[in-house]
Formats: C-alpha cells, structure tokens, sequence
C-alpha cells in the first residue's frame, strides 16, 4: 500500500488543507501518517483518516525521519514555512537529510507536491484530476 507523510508548518496549514481536499479522493485511499496537529486538521476539516505522529516540536519529524530510514514512506510533503524561525530546526534538518540519504521523494512546496502526488498516483495507475 503507497504510504505518504504529510506535515505543514503552521502558517502552511491552510495550503495544504487545500491539497488535501483536492486530492481526497486518491489520499483516502492511501495510508497517509503525519505529524501531530497536521494530522488533526487534515481529519477534522478534510475528513480524511490519518496516522497521527507527536506534533512536530515535540519529535513528530523525528519520527517521520524513523519511517524514512526504515524505507516505509513513499513520499513526503512538507510544507515548510520558509520566514519563520522554528524551535526545532534541527529536526527538521534531520528529516531533509535523511530524506537525502534514502533517496525519498520530497516535495517542501504546493507546486512540488502536485508532481510528487501525480507521480506516486500514476505509479497505482491513477491518473489525478488537476
Ligand atoms: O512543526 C511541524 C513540522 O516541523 C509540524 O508539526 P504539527 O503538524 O504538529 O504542527
């Protein structure tokens, strides 16, 4: 089963509450894991089940990351804020690293992250509405 992550910084959450809606009915399908308050959002506001990790400052990327070295992930989308200093930016770093190092895909933006779902869900043999 395809296995993606989906995290979002906070001043990201509304654009990826937007992906996720748009992409629902392929994401339903899916097993999809995120980090802490990502993860509440995309199943109140979107509907959508998720498995939800510790919100981001407090290791949920870490925990990602954990997934990432076990090759269990697909593919990540990450929504970072890119004007916001966070507390945990070396978590952060960490999870982009390791993500460097297993050659897992990651797309840190909307655009990216509508080729990356395309590209995974071409590879279950659907073809995403745009
Ligand atoms: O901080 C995050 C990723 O670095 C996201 O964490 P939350 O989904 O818990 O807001």
């Amino acid at each position: 089963m395809t296995r993606l992550a989906l995290i979002a910084h906070d001043d990201e959450k509304p654009e990826m509450l937007d992906f996720a809606a748009t992409h629902r009915s392929y994401l339903d399908g899916i097993d999809i894991v995120t980090t802490g308050t990502t993860g509440t959002r995309i199943q109140e506001e979107i509907g959508i089940e998720v498995e939800r990790k510790a919100s981001g400052p407090m290791g949920g990327d870490l925990q990602i990351g954990a997934e990432v070295v076990d090759e269990r992930l697909d593919g990540i989308v990450f929504l970072r804020d890119p004007l916001t200093a966070q507390p945990h930016e070396p978590d952060i770093s960490a999870l982009l690293r390791i993500c460097d190092v297993h050659d897992t895909p990651l797309a840190t933006t909307r655009s990216g992250a509508e080729y990356l779902l395309a590209g995974v869900a071409a590879e279950d043999g659907v073809s995403l509405e745009r």
